[in-house]
């Protein structure tokens, strides 16, 4: 099994439904994202896939997060976690690759430096 991973950044504001705690308030985050996309079988180049591509795919993806306010997005109007926003970026991912030999094998999102969740599809 092969594994690729990649790294992006993406800046959003949410408010989190969590009772009486300070992150109800709106705030933003500079989220660091790690996507890692895996598969058994390397092509005639030797490579899973390119790097290029998929960052492609993953851009266009952060591309509906960034700079925006995730509660207004209809995915987070449970509450927009890193959890979610984990398996928002998972799933979203998962459908531009189908109909290849790749999945999504993890989508870590960081909310801050000392602090991540990470979604295995
Ligand atoms: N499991 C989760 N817990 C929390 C999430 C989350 O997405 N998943 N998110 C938050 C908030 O986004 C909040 O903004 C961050 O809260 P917190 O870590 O408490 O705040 P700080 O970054 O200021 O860290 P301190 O350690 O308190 O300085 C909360 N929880
Ligand atoms: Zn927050």
């Amino acid at each position: 099994m092969f594994e690729l991973k990649i790294l992006t950044h993406f800046a959003a504001a949410h408010q989190l439904r969590m009772v009486a705690k300070k992150c109800e308030n709106l705030h933003g985050h500079n989220w660091k994202v790690e996507v890692c996309v895996a598969g058994d079988t390397l092509n005639s180049w030797g490579v899973l896939m390119d790097f290029g591509e998929l960052k492609v795919h993953v851009a266009e993806v952060i591309d509906t997060l960034d700079h925006k306010f995730l509660n207004e997005l209809p995915f987070f109007k449970g509450n927009p976690s890193s959890e979610n926003i984990a398996v928002y970026i998972a799933q979203a991912l998962a459908a531009k690759l189908e109909g290849t030999d790749v999945r999504v094998s993890r989508v870590t999102t960081w909310e801050s430096e000392d602090a991540c969740a990470t979604y295995r599809p």
